[in-house]
């Protein structure tokens, strides 16, 4: 049993969306002060590094990351490579056969450099989001930063493709995984109405 590792390391100075919080870890309290145990401090967005998006991230009425069905971060995936697009098109998923897969993960290579927030990403084209739930997939993981362009106000691809019922995980890192089957996990933390949460993703192969 191999398992890939698809997280971003969280890491102090990582880049992180423009105006967002900055990623901070700390001892807040050293075993050499208090004379018992290390205990750190995280301080982070909750879209940081490797994360899966609530639908309130994007929508009032949304649903919170709690009441999130964890089925749906636990499974057989798929994933497809598709690089050097602007936007992922139905054109573009017509190419691979989807059928049989509820979560669908795009290899664009759309991030390659952790250090630095990349200056332009593969989004997801709006249209596609039908497409996609006909198809049957109920989550997509992209390697990009979001589904949507960076100065996108209307978030368009997040509202078709909740609208159709399909889950976002966001930033994992597939240079490690080659195209094909595999099962997924990347389960959010617990913590109330939040509008989302880091994950660790990994990827299982027999
Ligand atoms: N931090 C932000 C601040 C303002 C607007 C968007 C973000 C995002 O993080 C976008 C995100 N990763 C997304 O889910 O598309
Ligand atoms: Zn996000
Ligand atoms: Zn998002």
């Amino acid at each position: 049993m191999t398992i890939i590792d698809i997280t971003r390391t969280l890491k102090n100075g990582m880049p992180v969306w423009p105006g967002d919080t900055p990623f901070s870890y700390e001892i807040s309290s050293s075993k050499a002060e208090n004379g018992s145990a290390n205990v750190g401090r995280v301080v982070m967005s909750t879209h940081t590094g490797t994360h899966v998006d609530a639908p309130f991230h994007f929508d009032e009425k949304g649903k919170r990351i709690e009441e999130l069905d964890l089925s749906l971060y636990i499974g057989k995936a798929l994933v497809i490579e598709i690089v050097k697009k602007e936007f992922i098109t139905v054109a573009d998923l017509q190419k691979h056969d989807l059928q049989g897969y509820e979560r669908l993960l795009f290899k664009t290579g759309s991030w390659p450099d952790p250090a630095t927030f990349p200056e332009t990403y593969t989004c997801i084209a709006p249209e596609a989001a039908s497409y996609l739930a006909v198809s049957g997939v109920r989550l997509i993981g992209v390697e990009s930063p979001s589904v949507d362009p960076l100065n996108s106000k209307e978030m368009l691809a997040h509202h078709a493709l909740n609208n159709k019922g399909i889950h976002i995980l966001e930033s994992i890192d597939l240079h490690e995984a080659e195209p094909g089957e595999y099962e997924l996990i990347a389960i959010p933390l617990k913590v109330e109405k939040a509008d989302g949460s880091p994950v660790r993703a990994v990827l299982r192969k027999e």
